[in-house]
Parts: structure tokens; C-alpha cells; sequence
């Protein structure tokens, strides 16, 4: 990283078009504002998200885009008004790095879902300059968007709890569904999927996997927890489940029928939707009406339960099951994770793996 006290050229791995490949780009941080701080950035895991923004599965990525979401970093330099952390701090950042703070949502402190969020990265900021994620050598963020990493969570460890850890943990709470045995499902035992039994089993359920192959059987029971296992085309063990689950996390990131999920929905039961998935998703009114079920949705959560949910894996001895690998196998590990080949978070050890300057300077 360049001098503290001007603006700071870092060097991040940055998609060019919709191929999606990353290849080390240079661009400059936008000085250390009065509320900003600047963040290191120590690991940063690698959600299916960034595959979608980097292969403009949405129709709206910008290049050259610097993905990642899930960052771990040590405090290296904070701005006058900064009170919450100092240099040496470990800290995350997670899906956004701003809001309006005048809007419902922001009052309410649910500022996810302030409709001027600012992404962190494939997002323009206040000052006119695009957002750039946390496969980079540093960000600079407002102190509002960080949080401390409680001492007891290894960095790497923490990077997935700040987006699929928190994205599990924020519906099951705000749809009153924390209470002691409670029947869940997980739908896609990927990288939110696995955090979605690890904390569901965490709060005292009956988990269900869900999953489109036997593969992960048995990791699924030894190693997460889980009480059983379904795999979705077995329709004898899927009709044999009907009517039994409270919720389905549902986080297939692809377009999926639902009505073989809807249907194994008690009375009341929740689908949430996770997936990000850019095709109408459909089902016949009956399925939701004879039940009174729910077909729902869920976006991260807010920076109080970003708070939350890392201390409840520290409460709980909760970890996540990550593969670490350096900046130069990133490619890899998207193509890798985008075949469902992963167990089940890749996290970047970017610190480590020594990126800035291996860019041209930018002009
Ligand atoms: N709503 C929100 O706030 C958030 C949304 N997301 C979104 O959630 C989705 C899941 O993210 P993440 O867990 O990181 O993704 P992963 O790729 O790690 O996991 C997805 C899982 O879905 C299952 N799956 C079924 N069909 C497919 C397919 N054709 N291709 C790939 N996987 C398939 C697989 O599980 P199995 O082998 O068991 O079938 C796979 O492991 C993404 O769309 C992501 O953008 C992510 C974070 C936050
Ligand atoms: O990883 C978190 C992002 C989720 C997400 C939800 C909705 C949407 O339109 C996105 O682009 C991303």
C-alpha cells in the first residue's frame, strides 16, 4: 500500500469483462475521510455472489470490478471523528459500505435495506468513484459498515460469518425462528447452506439438508450435524417428508422449481428465498394456500446482527468449514465453486499473498 496521507494506490484482482477471470488491477483509495476507516485487508472469502457480479448474471456489472464481500482486515489508519476502532483492530466488512440514514429501513436499523445502499464493490460511492471489494490490499470504509472481530474467532474463520453466516442468521431471528426444536431445512449445501445448519443446529433444530446429489451425504450428518438428508430427486423420501419442516433455507443459485420444496412445508412454514436468481421463479397458488404457507426473502443482514451473529459463533464454538488459498488460485476457486466443487467456503488469504504492485501503475 502507498503513503497514509494522500490517496492510497493499492492493487486488487479485478474482472474485465464477463468472463468473469480476475486478473490484478491498480487504482487509488479515496482519502482517509473523518468517519472512514482504512482496512488491510487480511482474507476475504468468495461468496457465489461474485460470480454473478463478475459474469454479469444481473445485467448490471461494471468493470474492472474488484469482487469480494466478506473481509477481514487489520485497522491500519482511522479518521478525527472515528471513535469505535483503532489502528491494530481486526475488523470486517461485509455486503455494504453505505446507506441514506434518513430512509425506514435506516431508521429502523435495517439499512440493508435502505433503497441507497451502497454496495461494496460493482457500486459507485459518494464521491463519484466505483466501490471496489476486499480482493484488494486495502479498502476504505466508513465506520458504520465495520465491525470489530471479537477476539476468539481466527480472522479467516470470521470472513464467512460476515456475509453467509449473517444471512442465515438474520432471517431465522427476524421470522421468529430461533426457538429450540423447530424443524429447518437447508436447500443447497454450499457455502451459506453449510452456515445455515451449523447455526440452525446451533440453536436447537431438527435440520434437514436438502441437497441434489448424495455426495455430501455423509459429510452433511458427521461433520455439520445435520438429522437427515434429502436428496431432491429421490421423490419416494421427498413425498415421505411432506408436511414436515417449519422453514427451507433456500439458497440454489440457479432458477429451481419450488413447488417440491413448498410441499414439504407444515402449516405456516416458511420458504426463504436466498438464491440470487435472474429468471421468475413459479408455482401454483394451491401450493401456498392449503397450508397457509409462506414464500419469503432475505437480504444479509444489518450491521447490529453482523455484531450478533459473530458473537453467537463465538457463544456457540461455531466454525465455518473454509478452504484457504492465495490470491493467484482465485480464478481457480470461482471456477471450482461455480461447479459446486468446494467444501465449503474458499477464503483468500490476501495478505499473504503479497498482490500490491503487480499491476502497471494506473496512468
Ligand atoms: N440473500 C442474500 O443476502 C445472499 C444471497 N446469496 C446468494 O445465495 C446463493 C448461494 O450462495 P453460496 O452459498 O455462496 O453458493 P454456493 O455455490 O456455495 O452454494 C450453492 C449450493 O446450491 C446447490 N446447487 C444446486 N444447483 C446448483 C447449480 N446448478 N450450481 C451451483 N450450485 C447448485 C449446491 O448444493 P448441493 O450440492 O447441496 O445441491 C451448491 O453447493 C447465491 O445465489 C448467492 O448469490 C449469498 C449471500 C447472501
Ligand atoms: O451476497 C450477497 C448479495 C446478495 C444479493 C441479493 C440481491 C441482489 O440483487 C444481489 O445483486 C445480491
Amino acid at each position: 500500500m502507498g503513503s497514509l496521507a494522500a490517496e492510497k494506490t493499492v492493487t486488487g484482482w479485478a474482472a474485465r469483462d464477463a468472463s468473469g477471470h480476475l486478473t490484478p488491477y491498480n487504482y487509488t483509495l479515496r482519502k482517509t475521510g473523518p468517519e472512514d476507516v482504512v482496512v488491510k485487508v487480511l482474507y476475504c472469502g468468495i461468496c457465489h455472489t461474485d460470480i454473478h457480479q463478475a459474469k454479469n448474471h444481473l445485467g448490471a456489472s461494471k468493470y474492472p470490478m474488484v469482487p469480494g464481500h466478506e473481509v477481514v482486515g487489520e485497522v491500519v489508519e482511522v479518521g478525527p471523528e472515528v471513535t469505535k476502532y483503532s489502528a491494530g483492530d481486526v475488523v470486517g466488512v461485509g455486503v455494504i459500505v453505505g446507506c441514506c440514514r434518513e430512509c425506514h429501513p435506516c431508521k429502523a436499523n435495517v439499512e440493508q435495506y435502505c433503497n441507497k445502499r451502497i454496495w461494496s464493490y460493482n457500486d459507485v460511492y459518494t464521491d463519484g468513484r466505483p466501490t471496489q471489494g476486499g480482493f484488494a490490499s486495502a479498502m476504505v470504509v466508513d465506520q458504520k459498515f465495520v465491525v470489530k472481530i471479537p477476539a476468539g474467532l481466527a480472522p479467516e474463520q470470521a470472513a464467512p460469518l460476515l456475509c453467509a453466516g449473517l444471512t442465515v442468521y438474520s432471517p431465522l431471528k427476524h421470522f421468529g425462528l430461533m426457538s429450540p426444536g423447530l424443524r429447518g431445512g437447508v436447500l443447497g449445501l454450499g457455502g451459506v447452506g453449510h452456515m445455515g445448519v451449523k447455526v440452525a443446529k446451533s440453536m436447537g433444530h431438527h435440520v434437514t439438508v436438502i441437497s441434489s446429489s448424495a455426495r455430501k451425504r455423509g459429510e452433511a450428518m458427521d461433520d455439520l450435524g445435520a438429522d437427515a438428508y434429502l436428496v431432491s430427486s429421490d421423490a419416494a423420501a421427498m413425498a415421505a417428508a411432506g408436511d414436515s419442516l417449519d422453514y427451507i433455507i433456500d439458497t440454489v443459485p440457479v432458477h429451481h422449481p419450488l413447488e417440491p420444496y413448498l410441499a414439504l412445508l407444515k402449516l405456516d412454514g416458511k420458504l426463504i428465498l436466498m438464491g440470487v436468481i435472474n429468471q421468475p421463479l413459479s408455482f401454483i397458488s394451491p401450493m401456498v394456500m392449503l397450508g397457509r404457507k409462506a414464500i419469503t426473502g432475505s437480504f444479509i443482514g444489518s450491521m447490529a446482527e453482523t455484531e450478533e451473529v459473530l458473537n453467537f459463533c463465538v457463544d456457540k464454538g461455531l466454525t465455518s468449514q473454509i478452504e484457504v488459498v492465495k490470491m493467484d488460485y482465485v480464478n481457480q476457486a470461482l471456477e471450482r465453486l461455480e461447479r459446486n466443487d468446494v467444501r465449503y467456503r474458499f477464503v483468500v488469504d490476501v495478505a499473504g499473498s503479497n498482490i500490491d504492485g503487480a499491476d502497471a501503475p494506473p496512468a
